[in-house]
């Protein structure tokens, strides 16, 4: 630092007019804006010299006589510099006479004794140049800061939060989530309605208006208003015990149709036909099932039977890469009836133990989808009279009273032998599979809570119906 400063002192001298002589214990302890001011008056200085120069070169008399001043001032600093190097606020000075160091060199040999330039240079090892602190290497991210020698602390830091990997929830979780909606409207309502009020007809015509608002059917509603006022007629009732019977009832409607789904593995294959509208998760069922199937040891082939639409093709391959199913597919918008026919005699040819067919869901083209539905019917019964051996719906549980048309619709059109229910982990209106069980009786084999590959359980009437009553059994 002392050098940078005393070189600096020497490009000033350069230019008696831009250089005013600077007392040198003013600028021992600078303040920051005489610092600043400074530095402006420096940078001001470093425009002009080369035009000053080239205007009024000195003579070499002339420069011997300048040298010598400066040498007198130079010796000057140095001897102030000698007393006060310590007190020397390096980061400030470095900084302004830094620029001038190349520039004032020279002349520091020229002018300087040897014995001057040592003291210099032993003051310059005393004071580092500021750039060469600021080469300290930053500290490494998520390392805990140690003190240097010389410092303590008692301050403790809190230890850096730590994110916790997000717990993925099981089945019964996502699907209590996904019921949460209707069973908290309804538990709010019902509690609300036998607030200080005793069981008599106008609450029990309240409670089973509420109960088909969530979509759970009139036949069902009744179930549970017969049953509740033969137990509690006249007496107090509370929230909880209207939940108690409300799951029990519900439980009765959905254990006959809670049934797994049965394979007929002397068919080789035994032909599954899934149908539903558009969106509602036939594409992801068939790859959930396929899943299920393929790891527990059995043959599998798909075939992409909505020829309708290229992403649907699409999507079933690559469900069946990542299971490790066979597919069949054909061009888009190739007859879907023929691709089915062709499917099962490959299937069966290979010895597939189960042949999964994709089809479209349109049904905003009613005759066209029913016309196509009947004709793969028509057309896998010349292989085997019996086949598909299961028609399987998809229900999407979003859909609310929706979703009780469709089964109609397609129970016509190509037989529905079973029902999945998915997006039951979404905001799923449940209500309605319970209406749906009770009208059309037809089995409900699993029910989808996600996305994901393993996202398909066994339907268990119980469960169900203790999350859409917003009951928890222990342990689950
Ligand atoms: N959250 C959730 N999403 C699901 C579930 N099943 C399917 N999905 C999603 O629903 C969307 C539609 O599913 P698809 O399997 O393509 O439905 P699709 O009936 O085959 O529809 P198309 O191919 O249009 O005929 C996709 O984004 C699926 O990931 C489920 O159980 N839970």
């Amino acid at each position: 630092m002392a050098l940078g400063f005393i070189k600096k002192m020497f490009s000033f001298g350069k230019d008696e007019q831009a250089a005013p002589v600077v007392a040198p214990e003013e600028v021992i302890v600078p303040t920051d804006e005489q610092a600043i001011e400074e530095r402006q008056r420096e940078e001001s200085t470093v425009e002009l010299a080369p035009e000053i120069a080239e205007e009024a070169e000195p003579s070499t008399a002339e420069q011997a006589e300048t040298a010598a001043d400066e040498a007198a001032d130079a010796r000057a600093v140095l001897e102030t510099l000698r007393d006060q190097e310590d007190s020397l606020p390096t980061s400030i000075t470095d900084d302004i006479v830094g620029r001038h160091e190349d520039e004032a060199a020279e002349t520091v040999e020229d002018v300087l004794s040897d014995e001057d330039q040592q003291a210099l240079a032993i003051a310059d090892e005393q004071h580092p140049a500021t750039d060469e602190v600021s080469n300290v290497a930053p500290p490494e991210p998520g390392r805990e800061p140690v003190l240097p020698a010389g410092f303590s602390t008692t301050a403790t830091r809190a230890p850096e939060p730590v994110a916790e990997p997000e717990k993925r929830l099981t089945w019964i979780e996502r699907l209590r989530r996904g019921l949460a909606r209707t069973s908290a409207q309804l538990s709010s309502q019902i509690t609300a309605l036998f607030t200080k009020r005793r069981l008599d007809e106008d609450t029990l015509q309240d409670l089973e208006d509420l109960l088909i608002q969530a979509d759970l059917g009139v036949e069902t509603a009744l179930r549970i208003t017969d049953t509740l006022s033969s137990e509690r007629y006249g007496k107090d009732v509370t929230g909880e015990d209207v939940s108690r019977i409300m799951a029990g009832e519900i439980t009765k409607v959905l254990s006959p149709v809670a049934k797994p789904l049965e394979l007929d593995l002397n068919h080789k294959p035994h032909v599954i036909l899934v149908v539903g509208v558009n969106g509602t998760g036939k594409t992801t069922t068939i790859g959930k099932l396929a899943a299920k199937l393929s790891r527990s040891g059995l043959k599998v082939m798909l075939a992409a039977g909505d020829t309708f639409r290229a992403a649907a093709i699409e999507q079933l391959h690559i469900w069946a890469q990542r299971t490790g199913a066979d597919i069949v597919s054909s061009k888009l918008g190739s007859d879907a009836a023929g691709l089915a026919y062709e499917a099962y005699e490959k299937a069966r040819a290979s010895g597939h133990d189960v042949l999964i067919i994709d089809t479209a869901g349109r049904l905003q083209n009613k005759k066209e989808l029913m016309a196509e539905l009947e004709k793969i019917v028509r057309v896998l019964a010349k292989l085997d009279p019996d086949a598909p051996h299961t028609v399987l719906q998809t229900l999407d549980a979003t859909t609310g009273q929706n979703a009780l048309n469709q089964v109609e619709i397609f129970r016509n059109i190509a037989g529905v032998s079973g029902l999945v229910m998915t997006k039951l982990d979404g905001t799923a209106r449940g209500g309605i599979l319970v209406a749906i069980s009770a009208k059309h009786k037809l089995p409900v084999y699993f029910i989808g809570v996600g996305e994901g590959v393993d996202d398909l359980e066994p339907f268990n009437a119980r469960d169900f119906a203790e999350a859409i009553a917003g009951l928890q059994t222990p342990n689950k």
